[in-house]
């Protein structure tokens, strides 16, 4: 099952920098160099349809007619991996704002652990990015769209790089009008709710702090 509003994005350079992600040989430098690139090019289509207003501009020759955006956007990256996608989004965007949410999951539960919040308690952005290039169980999404619903955000897109089907469809089932944006969509999960084939772990492998295996 793929939702309505999730959004799988289909083009050679998406396939071939992910190919290099997932090779667990790429160094964390060239790792962090394809996670930008892989989020500017999901940061393009995730806001193909946001909001604009007419502007009329002065050129050199005459005026003309051209279009800006028109929404206060908010960049939300979910610590740590989605770090790795501000940059990019922020060289898209400069005008944005970036709200950062920390989580973790606990390592034998998988479930979502909350340790820093830096959202407001009110003006509301009219859009939120999210960043985090793993979409697994879906918990860690479920808990930032709860938290953007109750800051009353009301267009939500969750931009991630890869996504596992069940967590996928737990999330679109859950949150039907969160729009998700992903550049690759794995089967399953394994025994330690890692993708498969996945990656690894995206956090580890941009900041280069690998665990004991
Ligand atoms: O869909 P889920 O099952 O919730 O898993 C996805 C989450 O797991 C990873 O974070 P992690 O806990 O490894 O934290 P880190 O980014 O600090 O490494 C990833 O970056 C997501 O936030
Ligand atoms: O496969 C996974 C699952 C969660 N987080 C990651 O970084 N990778
Ligand atoms: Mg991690």
């Amino acid at each position: 099952m793929t939702a309505n509003h999730v959004f799988i994005l289909d083009h050679p350079l998406v396939s071939h920098h992910l190919s290099a992600l997932r090779d667990r040989a790429t160094r964390p430098c060239e790792f962090r160099a394809l996670v930008s690139r892989l989020a500017m090019l999901i940061g393009v289509h995730a806001t193909e349809d946001i909001p604009m207003r007419e502007v009329e501009v002065q050129t050199p020759i005459t005026t003309t007619m051209c279009e800006q955006l028109n929404a206060e956007i908010a960049i939300v990256p979910v610590l740590r991996a989605g770090l790795g996608m501000v940059d990019p989004l922020l060289e898209l965007i400069p005008d944005a704002s970036v709200w950062h949410l920390g989580l973790y999951r606990n390592e034998e539960t998988a479930e979502p652990v909350g340790y820093y919040d830096k959202l407001p308690r009110s003006n509301a952005a009219d859009v939120a990015l999210v960043l985090d290039p793993m979409l697994a169980t879906g918990g860690s999404i479920e808990l930032v769209v709860r938290r953007l619903q109750r800051w009353g955000v009301s267009d939500i897109r969750v931009l991630s790089i890869i996504a596992a089907q069940p967590g996928l469809d737990r999330v679109a089932r859950d949150f039907p009008d969160v729009k998700i944006y992903v550049a690759a969509v794995d089967p399953s999960l394994n025994e330690n709710a890692f993708i498969v084939p996945g990656l690894g772990d995206a956090g580890d492998r941009i900041f280069d702090t690998p665990q004991s295996e």
